[in-house]
């Protein structure tokens, strides 16, 4: 079998990968010339755990290969997904700009029949559309199909590999057969292709980030009150979280989500709740609070400082939206950054991954980058840490303490435990737990 993606983003690259990895000859295209000729040369353009071993073997093996011509990626593949950019429109529905220009391309192109497949997230009714613009020129069958991806970043080839489901959203038997047999060797765990109709297939995957976005905002909402009413709101999680019906993951309360698809997904389906003339209040209550939630920590720090940030050193640990990730899109950490600046005081941060892009596409020089977390607290008056990478965990906090000009922390993601803060006499700010005062 032979396939190709188009698009090689995160999840393009994951995809192509994973599927060579199962014996599939995949070819990945994508526009952007400088992005082809690093994958041609073995350079992978992001950080992400295992993808490496699966590259380098695929490309080895001449299963996996790159290239930026649309109809000599395409030629002989049975399927062809599409794993395109679905930005935010200036009104915050999907912009499917595209996804459509390459599905007009495809129609002039495409030379027998294939499997068209919806890898990105859109909106429902996208199936069709692509559908249309496909069919204005072609001269050959085609399916159009909706697999939305559910993988997350961090641990992205893990997800594709041994998926929980694959969606699939098609009423074609002929489609049906070639996706099943496509992903018959990931499902092999005995989980379960889900097919359906398209128009339910996209619905699924903005029904499930915005249920995940829902559930992580409203622990957010039980940490605040627990702030307020004396209550620990770990211990909350835990109590809740061993119900089944519950369950115990995305339970865990911080400065709010970010990344490439949370917001985004969140505000799309509002959007299209909006043209359904349907008002659905509860994605527009998770939306105002995951904003208001990113930078709750700063009127605390500028109250520990008596209301004057000026010349004050803030040490930050972790930039990217969260751990095992270079992915620093919608990451709470730099909004975060960008008021202290206002404020006047001075930041040096330091993530393991995340460093390079907020240097290169964000921050550049209006913020020194710190080789070692400890580099970053030299002269400190304080530590955020945004983001829960492992090495934050355990830390020397004798070091720390030797290093800091003070010993406080504004943890946003509640990486340590109060009575270990209070036996080593740090002050320590975090979410919906008490504070500990030196
Ligand atoms: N990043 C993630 O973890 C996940 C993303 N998604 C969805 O998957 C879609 C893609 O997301 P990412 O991979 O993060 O995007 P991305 O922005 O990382 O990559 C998109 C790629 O498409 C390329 N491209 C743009 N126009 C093209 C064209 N005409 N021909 C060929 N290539 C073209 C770009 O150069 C880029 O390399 C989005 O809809 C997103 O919501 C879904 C699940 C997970
Ligand atoms: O559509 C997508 O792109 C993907 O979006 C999310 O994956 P991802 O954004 O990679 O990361 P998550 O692990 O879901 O985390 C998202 C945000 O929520 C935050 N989060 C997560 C879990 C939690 O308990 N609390 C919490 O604040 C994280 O810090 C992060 O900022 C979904 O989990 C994936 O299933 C989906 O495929």
């Amino acid at each position: 079998m032979k396939i190709a993606v188009v698009g090689t983003g995160y999840v393009g690259l994951v995809t192509g990968t994973c599927f060579s990895e199962t014996g599939i000859q995949v070819t990945c295209v994508d526009i952007d010339i400088k992005k082809v000729e690093k994958l041609n040369n073995g350079i992978i353009p992001i950080y992400e755990p295992g993808l490496d071993v699966l590259f380098h073997r695929n490309v080895a093996e001449g299963r996996l290969k790159f290239t930026t011509n649309l109809a000599e990626g395409i030629k002989d593949a049975q399927v062809i997904f599409l794993a395109l950019p679905t930005p935010p429109g200036e009104d915050g529905s999907a912009d499917l700009k595209y996804i459509l220009k390459v599905a007009d391309d495809l129609g002039q192109i495409m030379e027998e029949y294939a499997v068209i497949v919806d890898k990105s997230t859109v909106p429902v009714g996208t199936a069709e559309k692509v559908s249309a613009a496909v069919a204005k020129n072609a001269k050959v069958e085609f399916d159009v199909v909706s697999n939305p991806e559910f993988l997350r970043e961090g641990v992205a080839v893990e997800d594709f590999m041994k998926p929980d489901r694959v969606v699939v959203g098609t009423r074609s038997e002929r489609a049906k057969k070639v996706m099943e047999k496509l992903y018959a060797p990931l499902v092999r765990q005995g989980n379960p292709v889900i097919f359906m109709d398209e128009r339910s297939a996209e619905m699924t995957k903005y029904a499930a980030n915005s249920f995940l976005a829902m559930k992580i905002t409203f622990m957010n909402e039980i940490a605040n009150l627990c702030e307020l009413a004396g209550a620990d709101v770990d211990n909350v999680r835990k109590g809740i979280g061993t119900d089944s019906r519950i369950g115990k993951r995305f339970l865990f309360a911080g400065i709010g989500y970010g990344g490439s698809c949370f917001p985004k997904d969140v505000q799309a389906l509002a959007k299209t709740s909006e043209e359904y003339n349907y008002e659905f209040k509860v994605l527009k209550s998770v939306m105002e609070v995951n904003e208001a939630q990113k930078t709750k920590m700063i009127p605390l720090v500028k109250k520990h400082f008596d209301g004057d940030l000026t010349g004050k050193t803030i040490a930050v640990w972790g930039l990217s939206f969260k751990p095992y990730t270079d992915d620093i899109r919608e990451a709470p950490a730099l909004e975060n950054i960008s008021i202290l600046l206002e404020q006047g005081a001075k930041v040096i941060a330091y993530d393991p991954e995340g460093m390079e892009n907020v240097r290169n596409y964000v921050l550049g020089n209006k913020i020194t980058y710190a080789h070692t977390p400890y580099a970053a607290l030299d002269e400190a008056d304080a530590l955020m840490i945004f983001t829960e990478w492992p090495q934050f965990r355990t830390p020397e906090f004798e070091k720390m303490a030797l290093l800091m000009k003070s010993k406080v922390i504004f943890d946003g993601r509640n990486v340590y435990e109060l009575d270990q803060m209070k036996e080593l006499g740090f002050t320590y700010y975090s979410i919906g737990r008490e504070t500990v005062k030196a």
